[in-house]
């Protein structure tokens, strides 16, 4: 297994959050988190990278326990890739790549030629090698997610946690962004991904991990897990899950907004 979660509770204050959760998460799969807003979602993530403390229960990261591990045990175990967002630094797409790797160096040393040729292969091995001197404010937003994939990547953990990678992207870019990511998976990545696209776990997912009420709802394949009564529990709105191309793409259709046309 590469992530592991017995017994998990976290509360903010006297707020419980997480109640109780067990899961785990196979090697090389691709895992989307769905649930709905304020559920949990970035708290269990924040908890299995180590960054909330206080929580009870035990987290397993490639079967060794994170609990008191230092940030830079941390790194070397689990990478974490945030949603690509608008900012006022630029950096070089190579340079900004490049700072994935100082969980291989200490902070005040100089990355040397094995990190340089660790940032090209990622830059390369996502099909951006070609921005690697431009600025990361002068890229669009699906270049800058697959940039944080990438710095990700020179981590060198094999283990990555995403917090929705196509919030903010166009359809084309949700698209190009999620067969990178499904492809890490063939190179041996173990994957856990929130998004609010039930359709994307359709398209991509090897299971569906969901939260609902501090507790999981659900875990399996998205055939198996993602049903009209599913969606109604979760999201409280009615869908018809529609199988396509001889049942090889399902999709979700609203069709209460179907019936108000
Ligand atoms: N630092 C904090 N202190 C107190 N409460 C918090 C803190 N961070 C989050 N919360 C609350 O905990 C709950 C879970 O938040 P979390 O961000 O984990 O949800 P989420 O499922 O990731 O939501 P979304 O889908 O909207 O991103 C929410 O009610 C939120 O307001």
């Amino acid at each position: 297994m590469s992530v592991r979660v017995i017994d998990l509770s976290f509360s903010y204050g006297s707020r419980e959050i997480l109640h109780n959760i067990s899961f785990q998460i196979k090697k090389r799969n691709l895992v989307c988190l769905l649930g709905p807003n304020g559920v949990g979602k970035s708290t269990l993530f924040r908890n299995i990278l180590g960054i909330l403390s206080g929580y009870k229960g035990t987290i397993l990261v490639n079967e060794q326990n994170t609990e008191g591990l230092s940030i830079e045990q941390m790194a070397k175990l689990i990478a974490y890739i945030p949603q690509s967002h608008e900012t006022t630094f630029n950096f070089s797409v190579f340079d900004m790549v490049l700072m994935g790797t100082t969980s291989q160096t200490s902070l005040i040393s100089i990355p040397g030629k094995k990190q340089r040729e660790l940032v090209e292969a990622a830059l390369e091995r996502l099909g951006i090698g070609h921005l690697k001197n431009r600025g990361f404010a002068q890229i669009s937003g699906g270049e800058r997610q697959l940039t944080l994939i990438a710095r990700a990547l020179v981590q060198q953990t094999k283990v990555l946690i995403m917090d929705e990678p196509t919030a903010n992207l166009d359809y084309g870019n949700q698209i190009r962004v999620l067969e990178q990511v499904k492809s890490l998976t063939e190179d041996g990545y173990t994957i856990i991904q929130a998004t609010h696209q039930p359709d994307q776990a359709f398209l991509f997912a090897d299971e569906v991990l969901a939260l609902k009420d501090g507790k999981i709802l659900a875990q399996g394949s998205p055939k198996e897990i993602i049903t009209t009564d599913f969606i109604n529990t979760l999201y409280d709105v009615t869908v018809d899950v529609q199988s396509l191309y001889d049942d090889q793409m399902r999709v979700c259709v609203p069709v209460t907004a179907l019936r108000k046309r």
